[in-house]
């Protein structure tokens, strides 16, 4: 795409840690790029700090920022979430006309995003609302990108996107994902399955140190190690530069001296309210938003403390006789991926269903595709996710895919050990151990629901099915207790 010096087919408004980056990316691949930030002085720095990547077209105001771009005018916001995006959506609608496009590659919530759209659109704006990962590192190499609104307005941003998103094999690692929320709903659920790949992660980390008693340096020679096989991915990769770091100030493992309690912004949290909504099990990502929670409670740790663990195992020869240790760091291994498999497999069914319930028409395979690269989940797995659904589009879960199922099933003993080896040492893995409820309550013949339904029943009068005859039943429990048919 050409432009004159003078004008820019985009401009990116926040020029915090993404903004500042994503305009960089832009004018490295040869973009003109008008930029204007809140404080001017984040403009200046940019535009003297890194001029060199390209064309930057600076601006003193949002009405000066709005008319340097060309029509339709496309403006990238990177602020943060809320209110703030509100308030720059208002300054840029205002300032624009009939057709123009809004991009918000914030954090959304994607309800607002539904709003949002929806109100400009009665106002002749476009309005896009794009998940973008990768952070800091991605938005300048090539994040993913999750573009939502408008097929029209994507035509318009599509290409743009695409040329500074990541590549895997050649294809971008961007697409039009659906209509209005769709785009932030997928980076929402894709958060979401961030959250628990890294608990996941973490449990396996307090394992090793927990029950093998490693330190942290010889962990990140285990995760540099894992990384070169099945589990390779990003999140493992950092996993191993963070466990090797040492603190400068105490020569000890920085990862000791971190405080161990985790921070969020909110979107691990809102998946597991819309899954609740939607009433899809997400149990790996729900125990990882949880954990954080748990982590955080500074108070009710410190008070509980001194609480008993019974009495426990305190070698892994006494919860697990005859288990070495090269076959429990293989087991802890492969409950790693088990459990793993799990939480995608159930973030992909978040997303079927929300699909399905704001009629976006996702497309899960593509999903995987454009998460292979770019983004803070990227792995070799997502490969496989993707060959999955290609395979069969209507897959009601990755745990059926003849590949995961395999890689599972082959992995339950390990799965088994490591969870058991954990409750008689007393090492919290609430993301292992709910995967490994998940996967035999799904696989179960009968679930004890049966009795909730009779006890559902009895208390409120709320009715039964029966295996053997269809309509609804109650039992007059407070009478002769005799089966009536319900209504
Ligand atoms: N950091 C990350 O790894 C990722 C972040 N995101 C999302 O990207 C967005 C930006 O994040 P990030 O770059 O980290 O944030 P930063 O805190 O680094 O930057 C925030 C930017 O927003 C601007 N801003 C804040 N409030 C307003 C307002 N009311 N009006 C105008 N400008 C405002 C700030 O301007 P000023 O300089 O004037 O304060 C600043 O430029 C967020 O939605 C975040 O969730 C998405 C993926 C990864
Ligand atoms: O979107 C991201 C990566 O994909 C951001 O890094 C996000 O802020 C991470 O979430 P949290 O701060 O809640 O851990």
């Amino acid at each position: 795409m050409t432009s004159s010096s003078r004008t820019a087919p985009i401009g990116v408004t926040g020029l915090g840690v993404m903004g500042a980056n994503i305009a960089r990316n832009l004018a490295r691949h040869g973009h003109a790029v008008a930029v204007y930030n809140r404080s001017p002085q984040r403009t200046a720095e940019l535009v003297s700090n890194h001029g060199r990547d390209g064309t930057f077209l600076a601006a003193g105001t949002i009405e000066e920022f709005v008319s340097t771009l060309e029509k339709p005018r496309r403006a990238l916001i990177m602020v943060q979430a809320g209110a703030a995006t509100d308030a720059v959506i208002e300054q840029l609608a205002g300032a624009m006309e009939h057709g123009d496009i809004i991009i918000d590659g914030g954090n959304s919530l994607y309800t607002d995003t539904r709003r949002r759209e929806a109100e400009l659109r009665e106002r002749g704006i476009h309005f896009v609302g794009c998940g973008i990962s990768g952070g800091e590192e991605g938005a300048l190499e090539g994040p993913s990108i999750m573009p939502g609104g408008s097929a029209e307005a994507y035509e318009a941003v599509g290409p743009l996107l695409e040329s500074i998103s990541a590549h895997v094999d050649g294809t971008p690692c961007c697409a039009h994902i659906g209509p209005d929320g769709a785009g932030h709903y997928v980076k929402m659920v894709h958060n979401g399955i961030e959250y628990a790949d890294m608990q996941l992660i973490g449990e396996a980390f307090q394992l090793m140190t927990g029950v093998l008693g490693y330190s942290p340096a010889r962990c990140a020679e285990v995760f540099a190690e894992w990384n070169r096989g099945v589990l390779e991915s990003y999140l493992i990769e950092i996993t191993a530069e963070v466990l090797a770091q040492v603190d400068d100030a105490t020569g000890r493992p920085l990862v000791e001296m971190i405080l161990d309690a985790t921070g969020q912004k909110g979107t691990g949290r809102w998946t597991v309210k819309s899954a609740l909504d939607l009433g899809v099990p997400v149990t790996g990502i729900a125990e990882a938003v949880f954990a954080r929670a748990v982590s955080g409670s500074r108070d009710l740790r410190a008070a509980a403390t001194g609480l008993a663990g019974g009495e426990l195992a305190t070698t892994l020869g006494e919860a697990l006789p005859g288990v070495d240790e090269q076959s429990f760091l293989d087991d802890i291994h492969a409950a790693l991926y088990a459990s793993k498999v799990v939480a995608y497999a159930q973030g992909f069914n978040q997303l079927t269903a929300g699909s399905e319930e704001y009629e976006w028409s996702l497309r899960p395979g593509e999903l995987a595709t454009i998460w292979r690269g770019g983004c803070i989940i990227r792995a070799q797995f997502l490969g496989r996710i993707r060959e999955a659904y290609d395979a069969d589009p209507a897959l009601p879960s990755l745990l059926l895919d003849p590949y995961f199922r395999d890689a599972v099933e082959g992995s339950i003993g390990s799965w088994r050990r490591v969870v058991a080896a954990a409750a008689l040492m007393g090492v919290p893995v609430p993301g292992f151990g709910s995967a490994l409820a998940y996967y035999d309550s799904v696989r179960a013949d009968r679930l004890p629901a049966a009795l909730l339904q009779g006890l559902r029943d009895f208390f409120g009068a709320h009715t039964y099915e029966r295996i053997d005859k269809p309509g609804h039943f109650h039992t007059l429990w407070g009478g002769d207790r005799s089966e009536t048919t319900a209504g």
